[in-house]
């Protein structure tokens, strides 16, 4: 048996040393590991395997880390992690206190900027550029891996436009595998796709025309080559591009047949790709598939509901909508600012928009949640999937902050369900009897608590809680699903009759009727949400007691003030005391 290549690289200097000829071997050994890890330990699979070459090719033609080089998004640099020294670690890959899934400055000298949200590869790697020219070190390289979903997002595009008047040394890879978790879409996806199979404008290219020079499409699973094509641009001073054309889940045949599964597609068997049954007794459905299933539900009752995603069908399960009625359905591509804006211009010809957006990634369209919707108090129902800690994915993409950042914007109504019943009903509300404000509805990532959930709908009263025990002297007040485990926890007390529990539902408006009546009632109060507690849910309740004079002591449970890592949802509810044992011995606490 050939001995391993990859076992004896432990940074691209040693990979720099091989000849050109061992690297397709380096190749091979590095899919397989990358697909042996991953079939045991999950994560992000698809990308990775399809960028094994362009990864190699890189790191041998380039002088990182010296050369900067930057991965968009970062799923995708797995292959990146093993050869910069991580390879004995790569088994900890997105568990608690193991290495991050995606590029991170913290982790390696090579993870140039830390990423996990996309697009913004263009902009960090022209900053390096041009910060590199005002040092003087105008020999170094600065390199911008980004993909054809990636590259057609606002962002990408802003960092394309001033580029292209700078004389930064700047490099743009497109990694054009034509999907992104989903197939791409738009119209410069459109344009790629013809320039795949060789069409050159009678002009100048789309990418020429913004004084870039162009290269390619060149072949990104033929390392001879990407080298020559590497060799050859980094001779070139000034903005330049290469078009890569790659297969996503490349070396995996059912990776390969379907890209939207093996994007991140938990266990599976790593000689066949075959998938490995999700272990778990819970037969609840997942939160996003509730959202997904009750839209259709509504939409074929009310032609005038509308459903938009950036980009997420599959995760946000808007998918459902898009293939029952795909004239009302709507997939824009990684373009959050735009899919808001759109639902918002959709609002004012009368639409119900179901606008779904990962809570994380809605932070991309502040501006436009205030400016274009709040302002001018359009009903657009906002769909926040993945609120609250999300788990492996880890720092970049918890949903968090929702709650600070959307409480504090005038005309919105914050909504969070403690199941899927609460999902339901609030959808059938807002569609049944749209409010004159912008709704926003805040759901987490994975399974419900109900194994009936499509009950008959019922209209829920905006602003307005649920008392599910009542107590005589600590009230906890919960926000969304978090409330399940302050349930489970005063199950584990054997519902001592001292506890009360309330469904608070929504965080704007608050329900104070009822507040009044808990304040004067009980001597403690316990908040808890799985937010951030400076300026959230927690906050609202401590800014209502001080405007009504209530001094009963009040304790906010949530997500302290700091950036949490990634690991298991259960774990990281540990951490942040928002676990079912962490709510048992605070309750405890406070009744010693
Ligand atoms: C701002 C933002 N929106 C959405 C996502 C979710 N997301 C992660 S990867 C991805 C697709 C990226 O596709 P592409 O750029 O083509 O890269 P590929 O997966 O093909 O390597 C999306 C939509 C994200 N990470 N960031
Ligand atoms: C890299 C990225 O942003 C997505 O792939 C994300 O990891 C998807 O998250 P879900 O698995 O929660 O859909
Ligand atoms: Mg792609």
């Amino acid at each position: 048996m050939a001995e391993s290549i990859l076992n004896s690289i432990n940074s691209p200097v040693d990979l720099r040393q091989l000849p050109a000829e061992k690297l397709t071997q380096l190749a091979a050994e590095l899919r397989r590991f990358i697909i042996e890890i991953v079939a045991t330990k999950e994560g992000h699979l698809g990308a990775s395997l399809g960028v094994v070459e362009l990864t190699i090719a890189l790191h041998y033609v380039f002088n990182t880390p010296k050369d900067l080089l930057v991965w968009d998004v970062g799923h995708q640099a797995y292959g990146h992690k093993i050869l910069t020294g991580r390879r004995d670690v790569f088994h900890t890959n997105r568990q608690l206190h193991g290495i991050s899934g995606f590029p991170k400055r913290s982790e390696s000298e090579y993870d140039t900027f830390g990423v996990g949200h996309s697009s913004t590869a263009i902009s960090a790697a022209l900053g390096m550029a041009i910060a590199s020219n005002l040092k003087g070190e105008t020999e170094k390289q600065h390199i911008a891996v980004v993909g054809d979903a990636s590259i057609a997002s606002g962002m990408a595009f802003e960092g394309l436009n001033h580029a292209g008047v700078t004389k930064a040394n700047l490099l743009i890879v497109l990694n054009d595998n034509a999907i992104g978790i989903d197939p791409s879409v738009g119209a410069l996806k459109n344009y790629l796709t013809k320039a795949r199979v060789g069409y050159r404008p009678r002009q100048a290219n789309i990418i020429e025309a913004l004084n870039f020079k162009y290269y390619g499409p060149v072949d990104g699973h033929d390392l001879e080559g990407l080298l020559k094509a590497f060799e050859a641009l980094k001779k070139i001073k000034g903005p330049k591009f290469l078009h890569v054309i790659t297969r996503k889940g490349k070396g995996l045949k059912k990776a390969e047949e379907d890209q939207v599964k093996y994007h991140a597609p938990g266990k599976f068997i790593p000689d066949t790709g075959e998938l490995l049954p999700y272990e778990t007794k819970d037969l609840s459905l997942k939160f996003q598939d509730v959202f997904g299933l009750t839209l259709v539900e509504l939409a074929e009752k009310n032609e005038n509901i509308i459903g938009i995603t950036p980009a997420m069908p599959t995760g946000s399960s808007l998918k459902y909508m898009m293939d029952a009625f795909p004239e009302r359905a709507f997939d824009v591509g990684i373009a959050e600012q735009h899919a808001v804006t759109l639902a918002a211009g959709m609002a004012t010809r009368g639409f119900t928009v179901f606008c779904a957006i990962y809570s994380t990634f809605l932070q991309r369209a502040y501006d436009q949640v205030i400016h274009d919707v709040a302002l001018q108090n359009l009903p657009v129902i906002f769909c926040l999937d993945r609120a609250g800690l999300v788990g492996e994915d880890g720092a970049t993409h918890h949903g968090i902050f929702d709650i600070a950042y959307l409480r504090c914007i005038p005309n919105m109504i914050i909504f969070a369900p403690l199941d899927e019943v609460e999902l339901r009903n609030m959808m059938f509300t807002v569609q049944q009897d749209v409010p004159a404000h912008p709704v926003v509805i805040r759901y987490p990532r994975g399974r419900g608590s109900r194994k009936e959930w499509q009950l008959p709908f019922e209209t829920l009263e905006f602003g307005k809680a649920k008392c599910l025990k009542e107590g005589s002297e600590i009230a906890v007040l919960s926000l969304g699903s978090i409330g399940i485990n302050v349930h489970k926890a005063i199950r584990e007390l054997s519902k001592d009759s001292r506890i009360g529990h309330y469904d608070m539902r929504f965080a704007k408006p608050l329900d104070e009727e009822l507040l009044h009546v808990i304040f004067k009632k009980y001597k403690k109060i316990i908040t808890i949400e799985d937010g951030v507690i400076a300026g959230g849910f927690g906050s609202a309740v401590v800014e209502f007691a001080q405007k009504n004079g209530f001094f009963v002591p009040i304790e906010v449970l949530g997500i302290p003030d700091q950036f949490i890592d990634h690991g298991k949802v259960e774990e990281l509810q540990e951490i942040a005391n928002l676990s079912v044992e962490s709510i048992v011995s605070c309750l405890t606490s406070q009744l010693d």
